[in-house]
């Protein structure tokens, strides 16, 4: 274990008047688990400060008891100073704090000014009061907003600034970030913390939960370490590094990673050629897509959300019927069979939203088991349902995945986002696939899990795995892959070799910015300045 100054600031150390928040004695009880104990630790105010922790420590419940979400049972809240009851948001809201959540909440259909104001206010007479406003938080803080803008034609990057906006027009002197950086390529999280800079030098706190730990070293001012519901401690940035701050999250020392070779056969598996899809305005979808997949080969696919990849995995899943072209699974045309003939013939899924395609959430996990393997061992004994069989292997999933759970009998909902994905692998990755088809298997899973999700995948494909790999995140599209694919506007560009690529590279071919640095030879049609993420359209 690594000994780390901490550079825990008690209140009559910093002052209380420079203290945004103060939390005391926090503790939230849940059936079964206690998500939250005893959290003690306060946040300067002017200051970025970031919570870190492993998948189920407790880091969204105490960011949602601060928004007025939950309740906890017991403890003490004070902004700036002043003890607060936040029941509800608008309480929350009352006392200057805002929330950013993951999973954008912005109207396509409305302009910018309307979705702000929209909440907020009556949206008859929306004028220029309140576009005045806009452009004046906009200038304030380097926002770079449009309020007349339609929210159907903005990029990630710019969705998420809107979302910022909002909060600010609320009001909101406090701001809660839940993982803002996930869903953004390298050139927006530089950017994003540009933004929050700015934001701080104005006397705003931000409150960040993040899993990505070199991003939280670069913009944090501190760093509160939560581990199985406590705060453990909160340190100064310059005090640690990346792996120290693992080993903080995890409470032992983290082993290295391993080395990896070629495991790549002469072997297709999976073979995807000419597929294109229509859009109902006209533009393509997917436009002319060809790759093939050998055994033991990992095929990366990076691109901006939106531009394809959903569509892409959906074609392959015969959950859409593409306008023209081919999916061939070993000598096999699959290109129209349904998910389940899909499935049993041996493509396991792992999707992008699991809590829409991936679980059924009011279930119990054993149940969750059994989703999409209804007709294979050992949920099934003969023609019916083997209960048994699968709560027995619902258990071997959470005992090698450490799904964090009271019981295999509570339901998916009441798991933390990252113990959701690893019951989801673990289920896929138990029926010997020949191919998987993952869609950000790692999205929102700690250090810790993330390392063994990898490992598991790097195990599959030495024993003849085929993967395709869709991820936003570039250090594990680099990580993982053996040969990396961008997807822009619905088109292929590449190979890249992931090991002489840089992120700054993939990034840019990701926003068709600077397809000259690539090594490729289908570049796209036309070339946006570096960040400029915004497409027509089709971002959710
Ligand atoms: N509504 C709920 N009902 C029951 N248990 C819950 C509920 N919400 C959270 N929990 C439990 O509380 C614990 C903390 O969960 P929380 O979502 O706060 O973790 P987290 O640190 O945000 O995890 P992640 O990084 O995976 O998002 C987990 O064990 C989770 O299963």
């Amino acid at each position: 274990m690594c000994v780390i100054a901490s550079s825990t600031q008690s209140p009559a150390a910093a002052g209380v008047g420079d203290l945004a928040v103060e939390l005391e004695g926090i503790t939230k009880r849940f059936p079964g688990v206690v998500a939250n104990k005893d959290i003690a630790f306060s946040v300067r105010r002017g200051t970025v400060h970031a919570i870190v922790g492993e998948n189920g420590a407790g880091k969204s419940t105490l960011m949602k008891i601060l928004y007025g979400v939950q309740r906890p049972d017991e403890g003490s809240i004070k902004v700036n100073g002043q003890p607060v009851n936040l029941h509800t948001p608008a309480d929350a809201i009352r006392a200057g704090i805002g929330m950013v959540f993951q999973h954008f909440m912005l109207a396509d259909n409305l302009t910018i000014l309307e979705n702000v104001v929209l909440g907020a206010e009556s949206m008859h007479g929306i004028g220029n009061a309140a576009r005045e406003e806009i452009r004046r938080i906009s200038d304030d803080y380097g926002l770079d907003v449009d309020a007349d803008a339609l929210v159907a034609d903005l990029g990630v990057g710019a969705r998420q600034r809107v979302e910022i906006l909002k909060v600010l027009y609320r009001g909101a002197k406090i701001l809660i970030l839940d993982e803002p950086t996930a869903v953004l390529v390298p050139q927006e999280v530089d950017e994003l913390f540009d933004n929050l800079r700015e934001l701080k030098k104005e006397g705003l706190t931000v409150l960040f939960i993040s899993h990505k730990l070199d991003e939280v070293l670069k913009v944090a001012d501190s760093i509160t370490v939560i581990r199985r519901g406590t705060t453990i401690d909160t340190v100064d940035p310059s005090s640690v590094n990346a792996r120290q701050l693992a080993e903080l999250m995890v409470g032992s020392e983290l082993p290295s990673p391993s080395t990896e070779e070629s495991t790549v056969t002469d072997r297709p598996v999976l073979r995807v050629s000419g597929l294109s899809l229509q859009g109902t305005e006209g533009r393509p979808l997917l436009d002319d897509i060809s790759f093939t997949i050998h055994a033991g080969e990992v095929l990366g696919i990076a691109g901006v959300e939106g531009n394809g990849q959903a569509e892409l995995v959906e074609v392959i899943m015969g959950m859409r019927e593409p306008t023209s072209g081919q999916v061939v699974l070993e000598d096999t045309d699959i290109s129209d069979w349904d998910v389940r003939e899909i499935r049993e013939a041996g493509v396991a899924y792992i999707p992008e939203d699991r809590q829409r395609h991936g679980l059924l959430l009011e279930a119990p996990l054993w149940e969750n088991r059994i989703l999409g393997h209804q007709t294979e061992a050992p949920n099934v004994r003969g023609p019916l349902i083997n209960a048994s069989g699968a709560r027995a292997d619902t258990e071997r999933i959470v005992r090698e995945y450490d799904v964090r759970t009271p019981s295999v009998y509570v339901t998916a909902a009441s798991l933390s986002g990252g113990n959701q994905q690893k019951l989801i692998v673990g289920r896929e990755m138990s029926h010997d696939p020949k191919v998987l088809v993952a869609a950000h298997p790692t999205r929102g899973v700690d250090v810790g899990a993330q390392a063994s999700i990898w490992d598991l995948m790097r195990h599959a494909r030495a024993k003849g795995l085929a993967v395709l790999l869709i991820s936003a995140d570039l250090e594990e599209l680099i990580g993982l892959s053996d040969t990396i694919q961008v997807i822009l506007r619905g088109r292929l560009t590449g190979p890249f070799d992931p090991d002489t690529v840089t992120s700054e590279e993939l990034g840019a071919a990701m926003t068709g910015a600077a397809a000259d640095t690539a090594s490729t030879t289908d570049r796209p049609a036309t070339g946006r300045p570096t960040g400029d993420t915004s497409h027509e359209g089709d971002h959710r």
